[in-house]
């Protein structure tokens, strides 16, 4: 599914409008419905329901909405917050369909007039802004917005909550506070940024009768579990070991092992044929005796921690996962140096490996094989730098620009995590939970990710399918058996044998 700017969704808007001939009032009509029978799904038939109407087209999709439940015999006011002159196009014109088919507006006035009514709703249906809103709340909606906040009834928005903005860079608002938002056509970029997020409550997409083959196709969508399927590598039967990739991980340190200990493990059980794990002398006892499939290099080692040498053998494994448990002493850079200059597949940096990486960033553009960089917001702040709350407020352009800038592939990861390949294509995975937030999981991640990248064939599907890997199994884990309290890193690498049973037996049937 495609995420959009409001730039993009108005070049929709256009492309159905002029070429594809679909009238306005068509389209807002078509939305409307589609809005109102979705919504239906949260009013019951003996809910107060009252409607929000502001100046833009948002507000004409509410009519529609009013006239669509009014028709089908729910209770419903429709207050326009807005002066008449303020409706306009579109909009006018299904105003007037509204009140022809012999339905009442309510005009706004003051607070004070609409409150009694308000508290007296279950529902509160915003149909007041959508994604043309400009800068902060103006009156009356800073104050109509503030008022109903504060209600106990149930409050739901027409394609995004009044006041967020449907795009980056803005993470000072006042917005509606939606517990469900049935978003038009396709989520916009706000539904996944940690300032926006909240005020979307839960929320869904409708179709509006759009014309698909005629839209632009941002280079952005939304990741889930059946792009999983459709994409998950089939187990050939006659495969031998070599046939799934042949990989080496370093980190882990005498203090500590349990690090590289689950990335081994998330790693082999995701189907990896070969696992050698690099790591310092005293931690090999340790690790092996939990990863009992995987070959151990011995590197050398300062005071329990890897020290800063070369690494060879690098060279000869077909893809490398580096930075967990490695530590951040000044020295290991050569290490990672050594890996940026030999290893020809894939070379994947996680955790402390991220951090030693600053300095050597202008070297992975010569690299003529992949990166890829998996950094929580705190590592990417460090890498990219700026600060973690300015990071937040933009991450979709600021994981574009670093990679491509420096030619990498990243892994933002977060409660929406944003994978962007070397190009700057883009998608987004929202599975998972607050059960990951927990040390542990990134390793677990990082280990999927390098057993996903030696057998899939295309690096972006590698890399999104780990990610939505990772969240769904743990989602099942909570939902089933498991809360997020309890929930382990460790548990995460166990469910992986129920996640790799549902994707392989729909990948044959
Ligand atoms: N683009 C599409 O393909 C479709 C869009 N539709 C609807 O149209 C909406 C977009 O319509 P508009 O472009 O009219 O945008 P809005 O409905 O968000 O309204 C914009 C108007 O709000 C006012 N405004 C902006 N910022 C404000 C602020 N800070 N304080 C107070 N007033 C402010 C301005 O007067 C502006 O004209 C979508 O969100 C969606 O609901 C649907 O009708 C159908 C199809
Ligand atoms: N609240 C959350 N909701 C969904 N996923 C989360 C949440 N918190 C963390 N995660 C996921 O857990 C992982 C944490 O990685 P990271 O921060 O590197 O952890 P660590 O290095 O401590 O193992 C990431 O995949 C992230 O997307
Ligand atoms: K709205």
């Amino acid at each position: 599914m495609d995420i959009v700017t409001a730039q993009e969704m108005y070049d929709w808007d256009r492309a159905a409008i002029e070429a594809a001939g679909i009238d306005g009032k068509m389209l807002m009509e078509s939305a409307g419905r589609a809005v109102a029978n979705d919504m239906l799904q949260h009013i019951k038939k003996q809910d107060k329901v009252i409607i929000l109407i502001g100046a833009g087209n948002n507000g004409g999709d509410g009519f529609v909405i009013a006239r669509t439940l009014l028709n089908k015999g729910y209770e419903v006011d429709t207050w326009q917050v807005v002066p008449d002159e303020k409706i306009s196009g579109d909009a006018e014109a299904h105003k007037k369909i509204f009140l022809s088919s012999g339905y009442d507006v309510y005009p706004f006035t003051t607070i004070e007039d609409l409150l009694p009514h308000l508290k007296r709703a279950d529902v509160v249906i915003d149909a007041m802004l959508g994604i043309g809103v400009k800068g902060r709340l103006r009156e009356p909606y800073a104050s109509i917005i503030q008022v109903v906040n504060d209600l106990h009834a149930f409050r739901m928005s027409v394609d995004l909550p009044t006041g967020v903005p449907a795009g980056e860079g803005e993470s000072v608002f006042d917005a509606f506070r939606a517990d469900y938002t049935t978003i038009i056509a396709a989520p916009k970029l706000s539904v996944f940024l940690q300032q926006s997020r909240p005020f979307y409550g839960e929320w869904n997409v409708v179709e509006i009768g759009l014309p698909v083959p005629l839209l632009e196709k941002p280079k952005r969508k939304l990741w889930g579990i059946d792009d999983v399927k459709e994409t998950f590598p089939v187990r050939a039967a006659d495969s031998h070991k070599g046939s799934h990739g042949k990989g080496l991980m370093i980190g882990g340190s005498a203090f500590m092992p349990g690090s590289i200990v689950m990335a081994a493990r998330a790693a082999l059980k995701s189907g990896l044929g070969l696992l050698s794990v690099a790591t310092v002398r005293e931690a090999i006892p340790a690790v092996s005796s939990f990863v009992q499939e995987a070959t151990f290099l011995n590197v050398e080692e300062q005071e329990g921690w890897i020290a800063g040498q070369a690494l060879e053998q690098a060279s000869s494994y077909d893809g490398v996962l580096v930075g967990m448990g490695l530590g951040r002493r000044d020295g290991t850079e050569v290490l990672l140096q050594s890996l940026i200059d030999s290893v020809d597949g894939p070379l994947i940096v996680d955790a402390d490996g991220l951090y030693l990486m600053k300095s050597l960033l202008p070297s992975l553009k010569n690299r003529k094989t992949p990166t890829i960089l998996t950094p929580h917001p705190g590592e990417f702040a460090h890498l990219a730098g700026v600060s973690i709350e300015e990071l937040l407020k933009s991450p979709f352009s600021y994981s574009r620009n670093f990679a491509l800038e420096y030619g990498v592939h990243l892994i933002l990861k977060g409660p929406s995590t944003i994978i962007t390949s070397a190009d700057g294509e883009q998608r987004v995975d929202v599975s998972g939970n607050a059960g990951l937030a927990k040390g542990g999981s990134g390793d677990v991640l990082s280990g999927i990710l390098l057993g996903m990248v030696l057998q899939t064939e295309s690096l972006m599907d590698a890399m999104s399918n780990s990610c939505v890997i990772h969240g769904c199994t743990a989602d099942w884990l909570t939902q089933e058996t498991h809360s997020e309290t309890d929930l382990l890193a460790s548990d995460v690498i166990e469910g992986l044998s129920r996640t790799f049973r549902t994707l392989s037996s729909s990948s044959r049937s």
